[in-house]
């Protein structure tokens, strides 16, 4: 797992730690774990040309002392300060390694400036502008020298972070740093895990300055191969149909059959004991046609809610369903069972017209919102501002309807009232694809019915339907139906043998 803190959290860390040292330490630790990447990024340090690009505080620090040490190994390191003010220290050391300073560009002319040829002509570039102390997007001058970085062949690498996204939330509002690779310090900020702050960051490299004994638990979390396998239900000898558990499902519809299709899918191949799929006749024949282990029924149109599966372990509910009456009191209805409830898609949309449904509910329930489902939960927000903050809202909309919340999106995170939130680092665009979040809520439905807390179900299903993804892709576009081979696949490559 990686784990996340939001800047104040660092800086009383890092205060309580600081009072124990000698002065200087964790720049000095942050600074050598920083010089180690760039020297493996390059084919050769010595002779390597290394431009920094240095802010006045602390992050313009760690770059100095880090290019002091390329320097000593041979490196032509040239140092372009941002603005009049440098760290002085850091300063003294490149220089007396043998590194240079550039004049700093003026806001006009910056293209033509010595420090934009440097740039242009870098091995590599290191970006010290800004760390944890950053606010906003970039300003002149620093905001002429993320463009000179991004223009240039160079890779980047981002100290910290990249400079001018929000630490705290990954939002970005102005001009800001693309890095190749961010080397991040005593511990995992939110904004490198989060998008549009995560497609910033490139790879994240983690350096130990020994913040760890002075944090308190994370803000975010962001899970990783091994813990997906640590989580995921397995069948054992013991295991038999019922045991593995009964999912019910109540998705698609005579207009949406392929929803019915996509979602049962979803979760035949996650694994699950038996999946019991109610709906109308057209899209139980569909059903039917395509997964023949389903234990199918047609609801009996003048009783559709009193026909609906009883005895299972957990249900699946909304996706491609509708939002007609019969939807709606199909709703209630499952909202009422005591077994943990997946609500998606049209599910949403209904418990936004009438939240009562899910605030008198104290059964455990996951909902599944994109953006603009999420919008239509949290009044007075639109579809931007939840992709701009994914991580504030989801906490919200967890703590105003007392449920576990996954936010879809570019980056999918997920809440719960008193919990870390967790971010999906396995996301990709490729599924962003119609009938892809149908295949998610059939395949985080099995997790729950396989035993999993709400929050596990949501952060192994997100996390193995991205991974699907990925493998699924061979270079050519996927579909949504790709990715129920690639499921198994994806199970299997997390513990390679
Ligand atoms: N505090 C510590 O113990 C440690 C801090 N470290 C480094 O120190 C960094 C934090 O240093 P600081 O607190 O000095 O802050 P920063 O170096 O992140 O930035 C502060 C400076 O940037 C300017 N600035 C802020 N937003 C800007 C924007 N949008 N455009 C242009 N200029 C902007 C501010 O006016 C200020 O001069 C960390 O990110 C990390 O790199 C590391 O050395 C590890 C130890
Ligand atoms: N730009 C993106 N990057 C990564 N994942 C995305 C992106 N856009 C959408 N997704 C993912 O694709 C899926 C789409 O689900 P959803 O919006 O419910 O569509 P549908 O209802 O058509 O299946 C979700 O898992 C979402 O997280
Ligand atoms: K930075």
């Amino acid at each position: 797992m990686r784990y996340a803190h939001t800047v104040d959290t660092v800086r009383k860390a890092e205060g309580g730690l600081m009072a124990r040292l000698p002065d200087g330490t964790l720049m000095r630790r942050a600074a050598a774990g920083l010089a180690a990447v760039c020297a493996r990024m390059l084919p050769r340090t010595y002779g390597a040309r290394v431009v920094l690009l240095v802010g006045g505080g602390d992050n313009g620090g760690d770059a100095l002392y880090a290019g002091a040490l390329l320097a000593r190994r041979g490196a032509a390191v040239r140092a372009v300060p941002a603005g009049s003010r440098v760290h002085e220290g850091g300063l003294a050391a490149l220089r007396g390694a043998g590194g240079r300073t550039v004049p700093a560009p003026g806001a006009q002319g910056i293209a033509d400036s010595p420090a934009a040829a440097d740039i242009a002509g870098a091995d590599l570039i290191v970006d010290g502008l800004v760390g944890i102390g950053g606010r906003g997007g970039l300003r002149a001058p620093h905001a002429g020298l993320a463009a000179l970085a991004g223009a240039a062949e160079a890779p980047v690498v981002a100290v910290d972070l990249p400079s001018g996204i929000d630490p705290d939330t990954g939002a970005v509002t102005g001009p800001a740093v693309r890095a190749d690779v961010t080397v991040t310090f005593g511990t995992h900020k939110p904004g490198l895990f989060v998008d549009p702050g995560a497609a910033h960051a490139g790879v994240v490299e983690y350096v130990d300055i020994g913040l760890g004994p002075e944090l308190p638990g994370p803000r975010l979390e962001c899970p990783q191969h091994a813990d997906i396998a640590a989580l995921l239900p397995r069948p054992t000898a013991e295991s038999d149909k019922y045991r593995r558990g009964v999912l019910a499902m109540a998705v698609g519809s005579d207009r949406y059959r392929g929803a019915a299709v996509l979602a049962v899918g979803g979760a035949l191949r996650m694994g699950v004991g038996m999946v019991r799929y109610a709906g109308s006749q057209g899209a139980v024949a569909e059903v039917l046609h395509h997964w023949p282990e389903v234990v199918a029924s047609v609801l009996d149109p003048m009783d559709p809610v009193g026909s609906l599966p009883r005895r299972v372990a957990a249900w699946v509910v909304g996706s491609g369903r509708g939002l007609h009456p019969v939807a709606a009191a199909e709703l209630e209805t499952v909202l009422d069972s005591p077994r943990p409830v997946l609500a998606d898609a049209d599910a949403i949309t209904l418990i936004g017209k009438d939240p009562r449904l899910l605030r008198d509910r104290s059964a455990p329930t996951l909902i599944t919102p994109h953006a603009g489902e999420l919008a239509r939960l949290l009044p007075g927000t639109e579809r931007e501002d939840i992709e701009a903050h994914r991580l504030d809202h989801a906490a919200r909309a967890a703590d105003e309807y007392g449920c576990t919340v996954l936010l879809k999106g570019s980056t999918t995170v997920i809440a719960e009232p008193g919990h870390p939130a967790v971010a999906n680092p396995t996301g990709s665009p490729l599924l962003a694809t119609a009938g892809s979040g149908d295949v998610l809520a059939g395949m985080i439905g099995a997790l729950l019915a396989g035993g999993l807390t709400p929050r596990e179900a949501a952060v192994c299903g997100a996390y193995l339907h991205g991974l699907a993804a990925r493998v699924a892709h061979d270079g050519a576009a996927i579909s949504a139906s790709d990715l129920f081979d690639a499921v198994p696949r994806a199970v299997a490559a997390l513990s390679p043998r």
